[in-house]
């Protein structure tokens, strides 16, 4: 098996956990190459600030990397531009590995939105960007949290103000269609509780406090489980991430980015794993970002990457594994 790993932004945490949960994840997984993709000066500079011996890892012929040359030098926690068509060749690089086969799956480390678009790429984050270029009609974000639970988002990285109207119906029902089949295809759960929220205040109250909840969520929910998916909802949401409403729910699908992931960060920052649902590759991620304030101090922790190494391999076998046919 062969895993890609793409160190995102140069200037960020990233490079270092990289050579880090590489290092742990050869003693974990011995039967797994890893491809390492960023600049190779770069990642044996930042190996060597985290005490990795890089060049003894690449001596064991499980570790190569994969060398883009940075367009500009970069230091620890000093964004520069000039790098954002560098950190997109990371990514673009390991996309085609993936989709040619030649990688079973791409794990990425953060990169920094803001770098990119400030260089005119149009990109608001990995799972918008996937989706594009894999080529998938959506993809859907879920972060998944060890021991906690799993939460799943219906729009991405959107300016609040526009979150109502890119909720519809077909949509939200895509979404739940999407989650429902991969958490069988990744997970074998066999029939995957998905719970909903609503998007107003108590669900909109009857339709006094918002009418998205009735008019546009309860329809799609209505419309999966007619398809005979267990979605549940909508529910309000501010209780929804309590214990007793998440007890045997397998993932809930939020209706924005700062609806559904706080509660996860909240009760797992660090060890849960960001994986894109939808696509016809493997890909998973860090819960965190590019954590600017500690590059290169080797305080920052490994524990998400190493989470997101596992998960891919764990999702990437089980696919290699005949599948149960999907429903009509
Ligand atoms: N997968 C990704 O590419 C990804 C994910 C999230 C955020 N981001 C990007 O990262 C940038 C910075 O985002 P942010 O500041 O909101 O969040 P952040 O996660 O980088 O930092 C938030 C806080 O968490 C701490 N932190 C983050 N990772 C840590 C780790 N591994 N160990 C210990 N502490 C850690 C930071 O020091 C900071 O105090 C943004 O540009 C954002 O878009 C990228
Ligand atoms: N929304 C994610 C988070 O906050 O953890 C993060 O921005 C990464 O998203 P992509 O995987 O789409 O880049």
């Amino acid at each position: 098996m062969k895993i890609a790993i793409t160190t995102g932004e140069p200037a960020g945490i990233g490079p270092e956990l990289s050579v880090q949960a590489v290092q742990a994840a050869c003693v974990e997984w011995p039967d797994v190459h890893f491809t390492v993709l960023g600049d190779c000066a770069l990642l044996a500079e930042r190996a060597a600030a985290v005490q990795v011996d890089w060049t003894a890892l690449q001596a064991t012929g499980r570790v190569a990397c994969q060398h883009e040359a940075l367009r500009a030098r970069s230091a620890p926690g000093q964004l520069n531009a000039a790098n954002s068509h560098y950190v997109l060749a990371l990514l673009d690089r390991a996309i085609d590995g993936a989709l040619s086969g030649e990688f079973d799956a791409l794990v990425t480390a953060p990169l920094q939105k803001r770098i990119l678009l400030e260089a005119d790429i149009p990109f608001t984050g990995h799972t918008e960007y996937l989706a594009q270029r894999t080529g998938a009609a959506r993809a859907v974000m879920m972060l998944a949290g060890r021991r906690t639970f799993r939460v799943a988002l219906a729009t991405t990285h959107l300016p609040l103000k526009e979150v109502s109207a890119a909720l519809n119906t077909g949509g939200l029902l895509e979404s739940l269609r999407i989650i429902d089949m991969d958490l069988r295809r990744y997970f074998e759960i066999a029939a995957p509780r998905i719970l909903v929220s609503g998007l107003n205040p108590h669900a909109g109250e009857g339709g006094y406090l918002g009418h998205e909840d009735i008019e546009v969520i309860a329809p799609a929910v209505s419309g999966a489980r007619e398809a005979g998916m267990d979605a549940r909802g909508p529910y309000p949401a501010d209780t929804l991430f309590t214990p007793r409403m998440l007890d045997g729910a397998d993932c809930v699908l939020a209706m924005y980015h700062d609806q559904g992931l706080p509660t996860l960060k909240y009760a797992a920052f660090g060890k849960s794993v960001n994986i894109t649902l939808g696509l016809p590759i493997v890909r998973t991620s860090v819960d965190h970002g590019t954590a600017l304030d500690l590059a290169g101090t080797g305080r920052a922790d490994p524990g998400s990457l190493m989470d997101a190494i596992g998960s891919a391999i764990e999702i990437a076998r089980r696919c290699r594994r005949p599948q149960p046919r999907n429903r009509p």
